[in-house]
């Protein structure tokens, strides 16, 4: 079980839940709408959360989508995941995007509506250099390796 990480947390809108983990081990803690908001199909809104952090420095917080949402009803994240930078201190914001090709998705306030996932990260150093070394992979990338075993590649038919 990894350890639990002291992050400082301001409560923008104190009638709202802080983020929580539903269950011990989850990766992410629930974060809330603080506002009412239908999104329409292919429609984008950014949404407050009521909450703003201070990151200890080295960490970051990715803001995800929740599976269930989006499997139920197309709900996404637009720029998924959200960044929000140990130097943040703003509210938290997810911009949300409904990808159902049909049905409006209706969110209310307190509505748990993406993940934040707090992770350690390593800042680069950027050594240019005139040559990369070799690696079996090489440049190949973008589908190099082949794409669905079930759907023939049409250029191998016979
Ligand atoms: O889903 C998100 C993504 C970002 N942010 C906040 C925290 C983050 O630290 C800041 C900047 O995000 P990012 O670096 O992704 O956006 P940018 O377009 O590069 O903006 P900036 O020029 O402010 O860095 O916006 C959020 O609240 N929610
Ligand atoms: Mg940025």
């Amino acid at each position: 079980m990894p350890h639990d990480l002291d992050v400082q947390l301001l409560r923008l809108d104190p009638d709202l839940p802080a983020p929580a983990y539903a269950h011990p081990g989850d990766a992410g803690a629930d974060l809330v709408t603080a506002v009412d908001v239908t999104l329409q199909p292919g429609e984008r809104a950014m949404v407050p959360t009521g909450v703003a952090l201070a990151l200890p420095d080295g960490y970051v917080a990715l803001v995800h989508p929740r599976s269930g949402l989006a499997a139920r009803h197309g709900l996404s994240i637009v720029n998924t995941p959200g960044t929000i930078d140990a130097g943040y201190r703003g509210e938290v914001k997810v911009l949300l995007v409904n990808h159902d090709p049909v049905e409006p998705v209706e969110l209310r306030r307190g509505d748990r509506v993406a993940q934040l996932v707090v992770q350690r990260f390593e800042r680069a150093r950027f050594v240019e250099v005139d040559r990369l070394p070799d690696s079996v992979r090489g440049a190949g990338g973008y589908g190099s390796t082949g794409g669905f075993s079930s759907q023939p590649d049409p250029s191998e038919e016979s």
